[in-house]
């Protein structure tokens, strides 16, 4: 069994609580798993987990993450829909599982990082799908971006098996996915969330445990739903600086300095005002995440009406054969002439 060589100390000690209980009888979680009584969201990531890691979807998001773990010594077995997406892991040094049913029967603890709620749950709990490898002592952690109803049917499934759930989607793109610097929502069975909490350090920066299960997946989608209609006002505000005879570039670097600040912004403005989209958070996925946002909203009858309205441009955009380029083409729902006259 490998060991997971990284250790990232960054909870001070005197926010980690006290453990009072251990996993039950599984040694693989023996050595590493604390519960913790407090609702406190950070668990002391000191107590390295120590079985092996499974890892399914290895897209933009999956591959960096997987490899990270690679990297930090972790035993990984990877497995994808498209299977020559493993071959770099492989060559990393990780094993291949031929679908995530043998991957979760031959792991530890297996994650999750796929397109939407169809492919989460036919991964999870389709032919041959991650729930009939699964058992007592094992661990399931989907990291995909879904709905809360997606996230509470994977745990149900799971949970039937007698195994461990917890829905972590991450905040955080490509770059941050690559350099280990993710934001971890996670939320579902606290004893699994303690007992993966060195290899979250590994992948990411900051992890906040929100509860039952469901709650991940609301915060990722409230998170995303302003994001959406962030990237879609600053669009408008591009094209119309330019329209009026303003220098788009200044009006990146003037935002860049005032209270409307973002990363986001200052990363993405200087390629949109070159309409280049190179794709780091694919338009289809924001556009996906601004429905199940929507629908979230709808089920407890909050108005929406600025998502709404940007959601309606990333379907434009998708019409207009963007998918696949990054969320900030959807600027290009806005030139709507040039489209229209294509
Ligand atoms: N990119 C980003 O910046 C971020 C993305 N996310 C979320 O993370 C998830 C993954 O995103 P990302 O990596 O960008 O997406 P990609 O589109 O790059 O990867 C999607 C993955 O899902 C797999 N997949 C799709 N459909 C199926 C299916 N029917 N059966 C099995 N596997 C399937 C793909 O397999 P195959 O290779 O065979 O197509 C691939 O591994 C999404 O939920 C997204 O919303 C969250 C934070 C940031
Ligand atoms: O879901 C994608 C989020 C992208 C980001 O947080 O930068």
């Amino acid at each position: 069994m490998a060991l997971c060589s990284t250790f990232c100390p960054r909870i001070p000690t005197y926010l980690r609580a006290k453990p009072i209980s251990s996993f039950p009888s599984n040694p693989l979680f023996s050595l590493s798993f604390k519960v913790y009584s407090s609702q406190a969201t950070d668990a002391s990531s000191q107590d390295k987990f120590t079985g092996r890691v499974g890892f399914l979807g290895l897209g933009i998001m999956g591959s960096p993450m997987a490899q990270n773990l690679i990297k930090a010594g972790c035993d990984v077995t990877v497995w994808n829909r498209t299977k020559s997406k493993c071959d770099p892991l492989i060559s990393l040094g990780a094993r291949h599982g031929s679908s995530p049913e043998e991957v979760a029967a031959n792991c530890d603890v297996t994650f999750a990082m796929l397109a939407d709620p169809e492919s989460a749950i036919d991964v999870a709990c389709g032919k041959n799908g991650a729930v009939s490898g699964m058992g007592p002592g094992k661990g399931y952690v989907d990291v995909s971006t879904v709905d809360v109803a997606t996230a509470k049917l994977i745990n149900g499934h799971i949970k039937e098996t007698g195994a461990l759930f917890l829905e972590a989607p991450v905040s955080g793109s490509k770059k941050p996915a690559e350099d280990g610097q993710l934001i971890f929502l996670t939320a579902g069975d606290r004893a699994l969330y303690d007992s993966v909490a060195s290899l979250l350090d590994i992948l990411g920066k900051s992890r906040f445990y929100l509860g039952e299960v469901g709650n991940g997946a609301a915060m990722k989608l409230v998170v995303n739903m302003i994001m959406g209609s962030m990237m879609a006002s600053f669009s408008e505000g591009l094209l119309l600086s330019k329209k009026v005879g303003l220098d788009p570039n200044v009006l990146v670097e003037v935002v860049s300095q005032g209270a409307i600040s973002a990363p986001m912004y200052s990363v993405k403005g200087p390629s949109m005002v070159k309409s280049q989209y190179p794709t780091a958070f694919p338009l289809k996925h924001q556009q996906k995440d601004l429905r199940l946002a929507l629908g979230l909203a709808e089920s407890v009858s909050q108005s929406t009406p600025i998502a709404a309205a940007a959601n309606e441009l990333y379907k434009v955009a998708k019409s207009y054969g963007l998918s696949d380029d990054d969320f900030s083409a959807v600027i290009e729902a806005l030139k709507a002439k040039s489209h229209n006259t294509a």
